[in-house]
């Protein structure tokens, strides 16, 4: 006969617990600019199937063959010159690492709560952070792409990361994962007091405004991905908030990456034409960049600007992304407020 009350013959290890954690998750960058690191981050980036959704067979030897030993050079020159120097590393990772420091002063008074970061791509990994704040006693984790517009390449691809690394724990914490925000009040403010703050300093005004987005392939939104949609919600309530018409403030998409056909109107495009037409004055702003990032500083900062100057265009401003300001983290401390009702 067995003793229900007796004691268990064998001590439970010790385990921490009554936290909460929130992981902030941004995309990734690679370790350095070199062609190996640039090689190992690309490789991880590329064999996700949430990003590049064809058949492996007809992938991989593109891939392999030719993706990963000629786009590391090309893209480690681009990093380069956006690298942030003092850190040595690139500004994707300084900002997410301000995002999360500056979020954990804000939860100052709620000891329970850990703040912790890490990179879909590279480092730190999603699962060596979800292990970390586990350890650190948290058996509720709010994970939080931070991608205002939800994609299965971007959004879902850091869930399932996250998951993945769950399925691998004997004790598993609960976990949490922030909705889009796109469409957020606090957000859409966050954004018109960035644009109007910043073209207040400039002594122009810009003809056009672009909002510029990272495309996705358009085959990926006729499979009903939400993410143009999203992108133009919030284009369309920036515009009713700062009372501006359609025409001076356009929604194109950038970053095209292979020879499908993406969501249009092409950013580089349109700037081009803007520039054959006439425009001589115009800004472009990155809503769905959480943080600056090769993306903005290379391709609108830098090619973007060149090309419009190059086909006749004069005045040029980039709006920096909310990054790791006032506004931009009020604007996460308001999400993961939100999202954590319930458990704090
Ligand atoms: C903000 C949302 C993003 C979406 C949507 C997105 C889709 C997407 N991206 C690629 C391919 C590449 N993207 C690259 C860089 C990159 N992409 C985003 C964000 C989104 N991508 C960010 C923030 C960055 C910059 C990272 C940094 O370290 O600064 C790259 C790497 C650079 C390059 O080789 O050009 C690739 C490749 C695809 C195919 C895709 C949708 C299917
Ligand atoms: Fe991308
Ligand atoms: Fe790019």
């Amino acid at each position: 006969m067995t003793d229900a009350t007796a004691e268990p013959t064998t001590a439970h290890p010790p385990v921490n617990f009554g936290k909460i954690g929130v992981l902030l998750v941004n995309l990734g960058t690679p370790d350095g600019t070199d062609f190996a690191s640039m090689r190992r981050y690309l490789k991880e980036f590329l064999s996700d199937r949430r990003v590049i959704e064809w058949s492996r067979i007809f992938w991989y030897p593109i891939l392999y063959g030719i993706v990963l030993n000629t786009r590391p050079q090309k893209v480690g020159k681009a990093y380069e010159l956006i690298w942030n120097k003092e850190k040595n590393e690139s500004w994707l990772r300084t900002y997410t690492r301000n995002q999360a420091a500056l979020m954990a002063e804000s939860f100052a008074d709620k000891p329970q709560v850990i703040v912790d970061w890490a990179m879909r791509y590279g480092q730190p990994s999603i699962a060596s952070r979800l292990e970390v704040l586990q350890k650190q006693g948290c058996e509720r984790i709010l994970v939080f792409p931070l991608y205002p517009q939800y994609a299965a390449a971007t959004t879902a691809t850091v869930n399932d990361k996250a998951f993945e690394a769950l399925q691998k724990m004997r004790w598993q914490p609960a976990l949490r994962t922030v909705a889009p925000y796109h469409d957020d009040p606090v957000y859409i403010d966050a954004l018109a007091t960035s644009i109007e703050r910043h073209l207040a300093g400039l002594d122009w005004k810009p003809e056009v405004v672009l909002a510029s987005f990272h495309g996705i392939p358009k085959s990926y939104f006729d499979l009903g991905d939400p993410y143009y949609c999203q992108c133009q919600k919030t284009a369309r309530l920036l515009r009713e908030r700062l009372g501006w018409p359609e025409e001076k403030l356009k929604v194109t998409f950038q970053s095209r990456f292979g020879p499908e056909e993406w969501l249009q109107p092409y950013t580089d495009e349109t700037v081009e034409k803007l520039a054959k037409n006439g425009v001589r004055r115009i800004a472009v702003l990155n809503p769905g960049f959480v943080s600056d990032c090769l993306e903005t500083l290379e391709e609108i900062a830098g090619q973007a600007a060149e090309s419009f100057f190059h086909n006749g265009g004069e005045k040029f401003a980039h709006i920096p992304c909310l990054n790791d300001s006032a506004e931009g983290m009020a604007v996460l401390d308001h999400v993961v407020r939100r999202e954590l009702q319930g458990w704090v």
